[in-house]
C-alpha cells in the first residue's frame, strides 16, 4: 500500500460565465497536490491511503468523497471544525497555472504525527504546501524521517508555490535536510531553478534518483550511477486545457509503475535498467497528458491508460 500525506484543498479555476463584470468565473474543484495524487493513484487501481487532516465543511466532505471515489483509504485522514484551504488558480494562455492560497487557519495546517502508517504500507508520497505551512509542515517533516527510518519507501515533490513561502532560504535549506530521508525526488525545472543546486548534488545527498519534469520538452531521469534518460512529453489529445496536477499525476504514476517493476526500494531503484526507465517515464508522460487535456486536477484511469507502450528515446 502506498501512503500519501499532505494537504486536499479546493483549487477555485476560471471557467463559465457568471462572473461579476471584469471577475472572472471561478468554478471550485478538487485539489491540492497529495490529494491529486492519492486520487490518481487510486484511478489507477494501486492500493492506496490518504493521511492529512481535512475540514468537516462541505469541501471537506466533498473531498472524502473524491478520495473514496476513486477507491482511496481514508483511515488515516482526521477531521477539525476549521475551514478547507482554498486555492485561487490564474490559468495563462500556454495553461500553466499560478495559485493563490487562502490558508490562514485551515484545517490541514493542523496536521498533528500520526501513529503507525496502516498495515502493509510500503511507500510514503509527500510534499507541497503541506511541507511549508507550520505546525502541520513540522508534523509532516517528523512523518518523513520516522517512515524513512523504518526502511519505508519515500517520494518527495517539493511542488515549490513561492506565494506560500515567507523565507526562501531556510525553505532550501529545510528542503536539503529532508534529502537523505528521500527515496525519490520528483521536481519540475522550475522548481529545481528556484530550489538553487542541481539534480547531481542532490543525488549525493541521499535520492536513489532525481526525476525532472519540463512541462513540454518531456520527462528526465537522472539516477546515481549518472545515468541519464528522458523521454518526449505525450501529446494532449485536444490541446491543453491546463496543466494543474499535472506533476501530481506524475508522482502517482511513477509510483505505481515502479511498484510494477518491483521497485519500490532504493536498491531495486538502483537495478532498474534504462529500458525499464523508459517504460515508468512513458507512462508517466502518458498520464500526465491525459490530465492536461481536463479543467483541473483530473487524473486518469487506468483503463485510459491501457496498453502503455515502452518507448526508446535517447538519453
Ligand atoms: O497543492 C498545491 C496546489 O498544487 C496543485 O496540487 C497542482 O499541482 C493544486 O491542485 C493545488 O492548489
Amino acid at each position: 500500500m502506498i501512503v500519501v500525506a499532505g494537504e486536499a484543498l479546493i483549487d477555485l479555476v476560471p471557467g463559465g460565465a457568471g462572473g461579476d463584470g471584469d471577475l472572472p468565473a471561478l468554478l471550485p474543484r478538487r485539489g491540492g497536490g497529495p490529494y491529486n495524487t492519492a486520487v490518481a493513484l487510486g484511478r489507477l487501481g494501486t492500493p492506496t491511503a490518504f493521511c492529512s487532516r481535512v475540514s468537516t465543511d462541505g469541501f471537506g466532505e466533498a473531498l472524502l468523497d473524491g478520495l473514496r471515489a476513486a477507491g482511496v483509504d481514508v483511515a488515516s485522514v482526521r477531521r477539525g471544525p476549521e475551514p478547507t484551504t482554498l486555492a485561487v488558480a490564474a490559468v495563462g494562455a500556454d495553461g500553466s497555472a499560478g495559485y493563490h492560497f487562502y490558508a490562514e487557519g485551515t484545517a490541514d495546517r493542523l496536521f498533528e504525527l500520526p501513529g503507525p502508517l496502516p498495515e502493509g504500507a510500503t511507500a510514503l508520497c509527500l510534499g507541497t504546501c503541506s511541507l511549508v505551512l507550520e505546525p502541520g509542515a513540522s508534523a509532516y517533516e517528523a512523518l518523513l524521517r520516522r517512515e524513512a527510518g523504518r526502511g519505508v519507501f519515500t517520494l518527495l515533490d517539493p511542488n515549490v508555490r513561492p506565494g506560500l513561502i515567507v523565507d526562501a532560504d531556510a525553505y532550501r535549506a529545510r528542503f536539503r535536510s529532508w534529502l537523505p530521508q528521500v527515496s525519490l525526488l520528483k521536481l519540475s525545472v522550475e522548481d529545481a531553478r528556484w530550489l538553487g543546486g542541481s539534480a547531481r548534488e542532490w543525488l549525493t545527498a541521499g535520492p536513489a534518483a532525481v526525476v525532472l519534469t519540463d512541462g513540454a520538452a518531456g520527462l528526465s531521469v537522472l539516477t546515481r550511477d549518472g545515468e541519464r534518460h528522458s523521454v518526449p512529453a505525450a501529446a494532449v489529445g485536444g490541446g491543453v486545457v491546463d496543466t494543474i496536477g499535472a506533476g501530481d499525476t506524475v508522482n502517482a504514476a511513477l509510483l505505481h509503475r515502479l511498484a510494477g517493476h518491483g521497485a519500490l526500494s532504493p536498491a531495486a531503484v538502483a537495478e532498474l535498467t534504462r529500458a525499464d526507465w523508459l517504460d515508468v517515464l512513458a507512462f508517466a508522460a502518458r498520464a500526465a497528458a491525459i490530465t492536461c487535456s481536463r479543467a483541473g486536477a483530473e487524473p486518469p484511469y487506468a483503463a485510459e491508460l491501457c496498453g502503455s507502450p515502452a518507448v526508446e528515446q535517447d538519453g
